[in-house]
């Protein structure tokens, strides 16, 4: 379902690219200085025969024809098969794949005012589906620019951010008050999405909605939030999804949690419990968690998706403008040739040395995109994750339950990472 999605989207981008975008296109041939050094598109590596067949090459080597049951599994397939840079008939053209962060960075560090991309999928077929407005995700060209400047003058801003950090205070410091006397999240998920639906009301109403509080109505009101706020309610939520998931990390990691608790503690001597946003710039291990946590179960499938606007040399292959190019952070995070044992959950590789030195490549974790077009809400994402992680680690110590220590976190991707399970955590009290 997710491949046939993704493959109509991306032949949609393709098709209404060049023609209709407003972007400014520099000449060819000032591009492309190696060209004769290098190989032709034809030899990116690929698989051929039935698999490069145009509209169907994909579907042939999904489920049922195959065993790979995602989008992203057939990816890494191909990754382990074919190295660093690969191409894949999708529709009618080809998509390339690159994992090498210095490939990804010549790709981002070309990028146009306006950049070009393909439309969040799902979020497009939903809105072609109700006929509403499309959100800024799925929009290009010049209609994405204008929205996008007024949207980032509120959003980007630290000093806007920072004006909502009260508010998210209150929300977090209602949240404990009820979870002590739950002594446990159950479901975090689904209690990560009250705290983020509660937070929505603050920021947009400035009135609580009363959400912490399950009931059969706070789940309706939670289900019409999300409808209301399509644009930018599903964006919230993905919050909750990464929310969940470093909780889950803290829980599994005694260690990592009461290192993280002292680092809180300290901070809120100096802050009156509370935490806002510059409070976050002196908090590095707790910046380093959240980024290891997205590292070892990044937040989306892949990584970002450009349509490069010009040809240029990447892998060494010359590759034509206007192919849609994945640029695959997720697995480049798993890759032991970007982080030592990558499968060891070490927030510690996310500090600086002495020298103020980080030894990590800058375009190898993206988990909120890159440039003009990253993630409009990061602020906001990260600052309700940081408020939330604080005042629980103040009151309580996160334990999985027994028996469920050793075993790993279960996810899948609907384009954002989703548990599989419920995540239970047990909450006691310091
Ligand atoms: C941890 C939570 C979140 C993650 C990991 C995340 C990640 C991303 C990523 C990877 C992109 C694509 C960036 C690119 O292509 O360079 C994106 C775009 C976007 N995000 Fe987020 N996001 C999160 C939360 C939010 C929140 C809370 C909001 C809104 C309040 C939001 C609003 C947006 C918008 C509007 C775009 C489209 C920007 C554009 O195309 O100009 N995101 N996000």
């Amino acid at each position: 379902m997710l491949t046939r999605i993704r493959l109509t989207s991306i032949l949609q981008s393709v098709r209404s690219g060049p023609g209709r975008a407003v972007i400014s296109l520099r000449s060819e041939a000032t591009v492309n200085k190696n060209a004769v050094s290098t190989k032709p598109f034809e030899n990116v590596p690929t698989r051929t025969g039935i698999y490069s067949w145009k509209y169907i090459g994909l579907i042939l080597q999904m489920k049922p024809f195959t065993k790979n049951s995602s989008y992203g599994e057939f990816v890494h397939g191909l990754h382990r098969e074919y190295g660093d840079i690969f191409k894949q008939r999708v529709g009618k053209g080809w998509v390339v794949y690159l994992f090498n962060p210095a490939d990804i960075e010549v790709v981002l560090r070309e990028e146009s005012r306006y950049p070009y991309k393909s439309p969040l999928v799902l979020s497009s077929i939903f809105e072609k589906r109700k006929n509403i407005r499309p959100s800024l995700a799925s929009l290009n060209g010049e209609e994405w620019r204008s929205r996008r400047q007024v949207a980032q003058e509120k959003m980007l801003r630290p000093a806007a951010v920072r004006n909502y950090a009260p508010l998210i205070n209150d929300v977090a410091d209602d949240f404990m008050v009820i979870l002590k006397a739950e002594g446990r999240m159950k479901d975090t998920l689904r209690m990560m999405m009250s705290y983020a639906t509660e937070s929505i009301g603050m920021l947009c109403f400035n009135k609580r909605l009363g959400c912490l509080q399950r009931s059969r109505e706070s789940d309706e009101l939670m289900f019409h939030v999300r409808q209301l706020f399509h644009q930018l309610g599903e964006h919230f939520y993905h919050t909750s999804n990464n929310l969940t998931c470093f909780l889950y990390h803290l829980a599994k990691y005694p260690e990592v949690q009461d290192k993280l608790y002292n680092e809180v503690m300290t901070k809120m001597q100096s802050t009156d419990g509370n935490i806002d946003y510059s409070a976050l710039n002196s908090m590095p291990y707790m910046t380093a968690c959240v980024r290891e946590s997205f590292r070892v179960i990044f937040p989306v499938m892949l990584g970002p998706l450009r349509i490069i606007e010009k040809p240029m040399v990447l892998g060494g292959y010359n590759i034509p403008s206007w192919t849609p190019i994945h640029l695959c952070s997720q697995i480049a995070c798993q890759d032991s040739r970007n982080f030592d044992g990558p499968t060891i959950f070490r927030p510690e590789r996310w500090l600086r040395d002495e020298s103020g030195k980080r030894n990590i490549h800058p375009f190898v974790f993206l988990p909120f995109g890159f440039g003009v077009r990253n993630c409009l809400g990061q602020r906001f994402a990260l600052q309700e994750m940081y408020i939330f992680t604080a005042k629980l680690l103040k009151h309580f110590r996160l334990k999985l339950p027994p028996g469920t220590e050793e075993e790993d976190l279960q996810y899948h991707y609907k384009t954002f990472v989703l548990p599989s399970n419920t995540v239970d955590i047990i909450l006691e009290e310091r």
